[in-house]
């Protein structure tokens, strides 16, 4: 079975690469842009959103994994939705073109997120009715047309992981790090004890390519969702501060109160929506990650283990310790 991983040249892509060539699939990438040289690896370069890029790199290929997306944090809605709408929309008319009969979706836990507590969820939630921001408005769309496209010849399934974490995340240690490098890490927002899953990306992975293999004729995962997890939900702020302490930072060690910060980064917000015909400016303390660093949000994966056997291969704290190992060039000097 070969595939194509579109989106292969980011974090979790490249990860799922790597794992697919060392189970010894044969492995097409589509990408916008090139990060990785491998033999055994033909990279299409191309915009997902132009069937004249796509088709080519489909040649071939039985199962697509679609793990393409704009930076989530870039808050850029045209080209969120141009991308995670309208470009899925091309993907799934490109496969079935193609004669592609597998995909598979890197959803996101947080398409049922709206910023309160989410204990222990599961994927029979409804979906945000107001998403907190554009990134996850799209991913909630993105999800809808891929699970609606699911037919008896072309299968299709959307895995939800959440706070990926792992060596070359771009998203979470680095921006950790630029904060605490700011000196904005020396207060944690809230008590401090709110439970939330961090799952490491050989999990993520794991749960990818089982769910690609589950797919099939008659299979009870076909059109469905599932949450991947590191079945450990732990503090958000002790999860930084494991990050943080193994890169030589200080951790936070005192309180602000989650509703002051999160009033803040409304008004924040609202400033960086009014100034944006000026300039455009990415704040990190978003009404979205100011909540995500407040309240509970954890997540079920019975179902993923029930339906396809899902197991976490690699525990919290190992995937902690070898992540940090893998960022040792950002310590602190
Ligand atoms: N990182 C997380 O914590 C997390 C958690 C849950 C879900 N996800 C989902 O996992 C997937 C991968 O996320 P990531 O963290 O690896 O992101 P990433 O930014 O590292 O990788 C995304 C890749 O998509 C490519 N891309 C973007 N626009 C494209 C286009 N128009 N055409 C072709 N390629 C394009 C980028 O070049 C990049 O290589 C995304 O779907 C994201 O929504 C991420
Ligand atoms: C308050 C501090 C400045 C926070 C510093 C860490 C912060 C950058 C990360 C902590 C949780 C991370 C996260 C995502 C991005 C980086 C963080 C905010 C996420 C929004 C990336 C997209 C995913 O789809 C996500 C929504 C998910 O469901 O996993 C992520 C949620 C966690």
């Amino acid at each position: 079975m070969r595939f194509l991983v579109i989106g292969g040249c980011g974090f979790l892509g490249r990860h799922i690469v790597d794992e697919l060539l060392s189970r010894g699939f044969p492995v097409n990438v589509f990408d916008i842009r090139s990060t990785f040289d491998d033999g055994r690896v033909k990279i299409f370069l191309g915009d997902l959103c132009k069937k004249e890029d796509l088709m080519p790199a489909l040649e071939g290929v039985s199962a697509v994994i679609h793990c393409a997306t704009p930076p989530p944090l870039s808050n850029n809605r045209a080209l969120f939705h141009k991308v995670n709408h309208d470009g899925t929309l091309n993907i799934i008319a490109c496969c079935k073109e193609a004669g592609v009969k597998r995909m598979v979706l890197t959803s996101s836990a947080s398409v049922v997120y709206e910023g309160s507590d989410i204990k222990n969820g599961v994927e029979t939630m409804p979906y945000a009715s107001k998403p907190m921001d554009y990134y996850t408005e799209t991913k909630i769309l993105q999800e809808k047309v891929v699970l609606q496209a699911n037919s008896d010849d072309f299968y299709t399934v959307a895995v939800r992981p959440h706070g990926i974490f792992g060596p070359r995340d771009p998203h979470l240690v680095p921006t950790t790090v630029r904060t605490a490098q700011a000196g904005k890490m020396k207060f944690m927002i809230g008590n401090g004890e709110n439970l939330v899953d961090f799952t490491f990306v050989r999990n993520v992975v794991h749960g990818h390519i089982l769910a690609a293999e589950s797919l099939g004729p008659g299979s009870k995962v076909n059109g469905k969702a599932y949450h991947i997890t590191n079945d450990e939900p732990i503090y958000f702020w002790t999860f930084l501060s494991k990050i943080l302490v193994g890169l030589k930072y200080d951790a936070p060690k005192r309180h602000l109160p989650f509703t002051f910060i999160y009033f803040l980064a409304l008004i924040l917000n609202l400033f960086v929506f009014l100034l944006k015909p000026i300039k455009d400016i990415k704040p990190t303390f978003t009404p979205m990650t100011v909540c995500l660093a407040g309240t509970h949000h954890y997540y079920s994966s019975e179902a993923a283990k029930k339906d396809m056997g899902y197991r976490p291969i690699v525990s919290l704290d190992d995937g902690i310790e070898e992540t940090i190992r893998s960022f040792s060039h950002l310590s602190k000097k």
